[in-house]
Formats: C-alpha cells, sequence, structure tokens
C-alpha cells in the first residue's frame, strides 16, 4: 500500500465509530450528563475521581498492593540482563511518552520543561535507536520542549507524525517533514471547540484549556473539587454540538478528540512500518509512558508480541505494560545504565536511521 492509499484510507475511516481505546466511551459519557446537573453527571465526575486520585491510601495497604503488583510488573532496571537478552540480535526502536515520562508532571502545563540530564540521554539514545516522541501535546510544543532535531515525533496523541528534521528525506520542503496526518479535516473544528471552550472555563477558577492542534485539553489540576461537577457540564455542553467529537481523561485532564481509529497503539505501528518494519522479526520496540492513552501501545506491542513496554508509576495501575519505573527521573538516571548501557554491549553502528520510510 503506498503512503496515499495509507492516508486515503485512514482519511476514510473518519466517520466510523471509535474502536479499540476508549476509556470512557462517549455515549455513556454523554448518557452520564444527560440528566441536567443531576445524578448522572455525577458519574463521570466520580470517573474523573477515580482517574485522577486526590486521596492517598493507607500507608500499609499501599504497600501490600505495591508489593504485589512489583512482582508483575517488575522495575525495568531490576530487567536489565532479560530485556538485553529478549533483544539481542534485534533493532531497538525507542518510543518516548512526554508529560510523566520524559517531564515531571506539574501544575502549569507550560512549564513542564525537561531536565538537561533527561536531554541528553534521548540524544544519546537517538545515536544508536531510531527513537521517537509520541505524546498527546501538539507537535510543535512538545518540540520546543525536547528540541532534538533528530527523533521522530507523533504529537496530538499520534495524529500528527514528523519525521527527523535533521535527515535530508524528511526535509524536502523547508524543513515542514511531516509524513502522516490523519484527522486534518478535524482542525478548524478543534480550533471552534478550544475557542468555546476558553469562553465556559472563564467561570471555572485553576481551569485551562490547551490546544493540541488535532485535540483539546481542559485541565483541572488547579479546579477546586467542588468544581469538577460544572467544569463537567461546561464541557459537556459544548461537546454535546460536536458528534464527530469524542472525550477521554487523563492525568487531571479532559481530552476531545476527534472520532478517528487512531491513537498511541497505531502510531507506533505507522512508525515502524514507516521505518520498514512492518512485517519483520529483527525488531524490538520499546515503549515508555506513564498514562491511559500509553496502554494503546503497550496493547500493540503485546498484540505483536514484540517488544516490551515499560508503565511510569508510582503507584499500581492497571496497565498491559511488562516493566515499570517509578518516575522520570529513574528513566534518565536508568537509561544510561539500561538502554544507554546497550552501546556497550551491542555492535550497532550509531547514526544508522534506516533510510527506508516508504
Ligand atoms: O501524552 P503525554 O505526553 O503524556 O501528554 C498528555 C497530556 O500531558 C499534559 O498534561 C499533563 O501534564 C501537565 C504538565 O505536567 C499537567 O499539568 C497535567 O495535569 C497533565 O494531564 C498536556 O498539558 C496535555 O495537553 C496532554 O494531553
Amino acid at each position: 500500500m503506498t503512503q496515499q492509499n495509507v492516508v486515503a484510507s485512514k482519511t476514510k475511516s473518519v466517520a466510523q465509530k471509535p474502536q479499540g481505546y476508549i476509556p470512557i466511551p462517549r455515549r455513556r459519557v454523554l448518557k452520564n450528563l444527560e440528566i441536567n446537573g443531576g445524578q448522572r453527571i455525577n458519574a463521570w465526575v466520580d470517573s474523573m475521581r477515580a482517574s485522577s486520585p486526590t486521596r492517598v491510601k493507607s500507608t500499609s495497604s499501599l504497600a501490600e498492593e505495591h508489593s504485589s503488583w512489583i512482582l508483575r510488573h517488575p522495575s525495568a532496571l531490576d530487567m536489565f540482563e532479560q530485556i538485553m537478552d529478549a533483544s539481542k540480535g534485534k533493532q531497538i526502536v525507542m518510543f518516548l511518552d512526554y508529560d510523566g515520562t520524559l517531564s515531571p508532571i506539574v501544575d502549569d502545563p507550560d512549564r513542564a520543561f525537561m531536565s538537561d540530564s533527561m536531554r541528553k540521554t534521548v540524544r544519546k539514545l537517538a545515536r544508536y535507536f531510531p527513537t521517537a516522541i509520541v505524546t498527546g501535546r501538539c507537535r510543535d510544543k512538545v518540540y520546543n520542549f525536547v528540541r532534538l532535531a533528530e527523533l521522530y515525533y507523533a504529537g496530538s496523541h499520534g495524529m500528527d507524525i514528523q519525521g527527523p528534521t535533521t535527515d535530508p528525506k524528511y526535509n524536502k520542503d523547508k524543513g515542514e517533514a511531516v509524513l502522516f496526518q490523519p484527522a486534518s479535516e478535524f482542525v478548524p473544528m478543534i480550533d471552534e471547540v478550544y475557542h468555546q471552550l476558553v469562553e465556559k472555563m472563564k467561570s471555572i477558577p485553576g481551569a485551562r484549556v490547551e490546544n493540541n492542534k488535532f485535540c483539546v485539553s481542559v485541565h483541572f489540576r488547579c479546579v477546586d473539587e467542588k468544581k469538577w461537577n460544572e467544569l463537567a457540564q461546561q464541557v459537556r455542553s459544548v461537546l454535546k454540538e460536536y458528534p464527530k467529537l469524542r472525550l477521554n481523561q487523563g492525568r487531571k485532564v479532559l481530552e476531545i478528540r476527534p472520532s478517528i481509529k487512531w491513537d498511541k497503539g497505531k502510531a507506533l505501528e505507522f512508525l515502524l512500518e514507516s521505518l520498514g518494519f512492518a512485517n519483520c522479526n529483527d525488531v524490538f520496540p520499546v515503549y515508555i509512558g506513564d498514562d491511559k492513552t500509553d496502554e494503546d501501545a503497550f496493547k500493540k506491542l503485546k498484540d505483536r508480541g514484540q517488544g516490551l513496554g515499560i508503565l511510569v508509576s508510582k503507584f499500581p495501575k492497571d496497565t498491559t505494560a511488562s516493566y515499570s519505573l517509578q518516575e522520570p527521573n529513574e528513566a534518565s538516571d536508568g537509561f544510561p545504565s539500561t538502554f544507554g548501557g546497550l552501546e556497550t554491549s551491542i555492535s550497532q553502528t550509531p547514526s544508522t536511521f534506516p533510510s527506508v520510510i516508504k
């Protein structure tokens, strides 16, 4: 299938129902919201609470839960030898989520900076392995945080994919090396919704709306929990006019995006195909992420029976990832001794981005 055909076939699916990755089916969310400010909207707010816990469990029950969870999802740092063995003779491809993985979670989304040491680690990784950032953020914004031109970037939950601008073959058109944008027709709609949400959120102290180009984030991290109900109703009042959009929840954020069959897992698959690893057993993709949306990528790896997923989380969470890391710093400090350490253990030539983007 040619690139154009791929684009055309993905675009055709715009009107179809989303499949596969909706933690909160839109129909259910809307049903929950139907009784004006009544009981059902509470169900949605409960779901916001559940996905953004604000109350800490007792230390002993947490410790118990954690030790049983860690048996099922051991630390990636402790599993270095096993990871090495599994990847032997294969091309490692790195996929990295941004918020909560490369940068710590902070109150102000515009200040989620990546540390210099993390940047150094990612630069080092990219010298040895094709490396992609896969994020809910707008691609330009995440690029401004990461500032490494040698990476692939999949912004807006994978709906905006760009190749390394250091590579002349991606850089023919004045630096815009866009490979795939399956939701491009939604840009005006997303923009419209963004402006409406900005207006609505003016009455809710602490709420923030972020335009991620192909999707919109409504942040409630700094909103008093008593106001979550009102925030949910306001978002609902906008969303009900846009049946082609749907809703997801992340870490204290509501994410509105096009109802197309596309997610971080599909983006991972697209990048692997583009790199020439479509039907290849000699590839070892590693995906590191912290959020629900990363589960689509973990699941994709499991379905392909290739590589591994690493969940960054201090707390036990339902996940398809095989391994875990506790926090972004652990990833940064750990990389040089784990994946970065591979440079001394394998005989791969640096800077060998496959020249096979089709
Ligand atoms: O896929 P990701 O790279 O993890 O992006 C998901 C969302 O991340 C950002 O929000 C999260 O991080 C913020 C900064 O630490 C934090 O304030 C917020 O509460 C988190 O949800 C980003 O701002 C969103 O647009 C992304 O969708």
